[in-house]
């Protein structure tokens, strides 16, 4: 396994009375070129596991079980360790592409820098590669775009140059949190879909976040929802969606727009 938690619970010390514990006992597995969709309202704990695999977790936070990623606790993992890990081997994709991305640089040059820090490559094979990661994210016109500035780009394009700058870092894990939140439905699709092509074609596992089940079900392999630091249920994302074990999954179906619904060949619930 990529990766595997075992029982992870995070608690936050509180300056008055005891720590409150917001994730309880989670377990997830997930292998390389798959991707695992992590769903749940406002608050189930998705942006606190997520900050714990990465190894980010503030200082206020007491994390217990074991988070292992090719085999290694990132829970023991000292800040030196835990830096190369998440410089080479888990690549995180934002939710506003814009906080992600320098704006007063011109888009090839940001992947480029990637490229040169983690793999050493010479200026020259850097943009030659920052050319081809922008192809790969599907940017139309790629030769003459790479030398655009982010504001000269829409929201879906900067969130692709955003999935570029963390693929130009070689990761075998990818965590995107909301990473189509801020865009519009037919974007979304867009993006999502292109995830869904990088990690077949280059095996890489992704943890896909959202609060939205119609984003997880276009391009989850198998998905956690979880409510308030519980599992709910955890599964392969068609038995998810066409026999949820759980009143809150339904609830979260149930939520779904008839569009959605209709295009995963949904009942009407
Ligand atoms: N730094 C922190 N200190 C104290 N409590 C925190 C901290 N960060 C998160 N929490 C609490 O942990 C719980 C889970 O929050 P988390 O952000 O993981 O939820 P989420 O599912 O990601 O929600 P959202 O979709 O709104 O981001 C919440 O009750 C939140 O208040």
């Amino acid at each position: 396994m990529m990766l595997s938690v075992h029982d992870l619970r995070v608690s936050f010390a509180r300056e008055h009375g005891d720590p409150v514990e917001v994730v309880h006992g989670i377990s997830l597995d997930l292998a390389k070129g798959e991707t695992l969709g992590i769903v749940g309202e406002s608050g189930s704990g998705k942006s606190v596991l997520s900050l714990a695999t990465m190894g980010l977790l503030p200082r206020t936070a007491r994390a217990t079980g074991r988070i292992l990623l090719d085999g290694e606790d990132i829970l023991t993992m000292s800040e030196r360790q835990l830096c190369r890990v998440r410089g080479r081997k888990i690549g995180m994709i934002f939710q506003e592409p814009m906080t992600a991305l320098n704006p007063s640089m011109r888009v090839g040059a940001q992947i480029a820098e990637g490229l040169r820090l983690a793999q050493g490559l010479s200026r020259r094979d850097a943009r030659i590669e920052a050319l081809r990661l922008l192809e790969m994210v599907k940017i139309p016109r790629a030769a003459e775009r790479i030398d655009s500035f982010p504001h000269e780009m829409s929201g879906g394009q900067r969130q692709r140059i955003g999935i570029a700058i963390a693929l130009a870092l070689k990761p075998e894990l990818l965590i995107a949190d909301e990473p189509t939140t801020a865009l519009d439905v037919t974007v979304q699709a867009e993006v999502l879909d292109i995830l869904d092509e990088l990690v077949a074609e280059l095996g890489i596992a992704l943890i896909l976040i959202s609060h939205d089940l119609g984003v997880i079900a276009r391009i989850a392999d198998r998905t956690l929802v979880m409510y308030r630091g519980d599992e709910m249920e955890q599964g392969e994302t068609e038995q998810v969606l066409r026999r949820p074990t759980h009143a809150y999954t339904r609830k979260l179906l149930a939520a779904m727009p008839g569009r959605v619904r209709a295009s995963l060949e949904l009942s009407d619930g």
